[in-house]
């Protein structure tokens, strides 16, 4: 069931050790196929050079093993509840990378402090807080994906505007329209953490990129403003500056 899938789910979680995102087995990446309401991500604690497509874990939308013969994540619960409320994404990476996890230590945004991270990310990526310890006993992962959600609902940000997101004391997910594009968010994401850390070390100035540099780089990446939608008079206004 669902090969092609568990091959390319497979293939992006072999570029987190290639691009430097995890340490020991500390990073998963998954992949859905919505129309099958399921999702592939890889089996919990394998070390990545001896996990092999076969050992991929197929899973529900409830969140159940449907095939497989090892322990999927011990994220996979946050996967579940991030494809059930977050419709538009297609693969979902999670990450220990430090410059990432050192933020989320320290239970701060990541600031839009260049065009690295504005290319990507519409606006500061965003930092979930801390788990209550009525969270906690009701299921940690679990409510790591609700925490996450009902945060980007306060905030009323588009998860495809900001495909990532840090969890407090525990570190970024990101999401993409694939699997690979998910991995490719999480290595932008922790060379921006890396970027706004020593930037911010640096000077006590505000260095926030403008906001028309955020717009201009979103309509850039998706042909209308974040604002506007396309037939709005302004979009053509800002599509004039382009
Ligand atoms: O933070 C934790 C565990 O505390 C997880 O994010 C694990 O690091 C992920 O490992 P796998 O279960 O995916 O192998």
């Amino acid at each position: 069931m669902l090969e092609d899938l568990k091959q390319e789910v497979y293939e992006a979680n072999m570029q987190l050790p290639k691009l430097d995102l995890v340490t020991f087995t500390w990073g998963n990446v998954s992949g859905i196929d919505r129309e099958k309401g399921l999702f592939v991500i890889k089996p919990s604690g394998v070390a990545y050079e001896d996990m092999q497509p076969s050992d991929m874990v197929v899973v529900n939308l409830k969140g159940e093993v449907v095939e497989g013969d090892m322990n999927p994540s011990s994220d996979t619960p946050t996967h579940t509840y991030l494809y059930n409320h977050f419709k538009t994404i297609g693969g979902i990476t999670h990450t220990h990378s430090p410059w990432a996890v050192s933020f989320a230590a320290a239970k701060l945004d990541i600031p839009a402090v260049s065009t690295t991270h504005a290319d990507t990310f519409f606006g500061d990526v965003p930092c979930a807080p801390a788990l209550t310890d009525e969270q906690i006993k009701e299921g940690y992962e679990l409510n790591t994906g609700k925490v996450i959600v009902d945060e980007f609902d306060k905030r009323h940000l588009d998860p495809d505007a900001v495909p990532a997101v840090l969890v407090s004391q525990h570190g970024p997910f990101s999401w993409g329209p694939t699997p690979d594009k998910s991995v490719y968010n999480a290595k932008v994401l922790e060379v921006s953490a890396e970027i706004a850390y020593h930037g911010l070390q640096m000077t006590r100035d505000e260095i926030h990129v403008p906001q028309y540099l955020l717009d201009k780089h979103y309509y850039r990446k998706h042909g209308k403003n974040a604002y506007y939608g396309q037939d709005n008079a302004k979009s053509k206004d800002h599509a004039a500056h382009e």
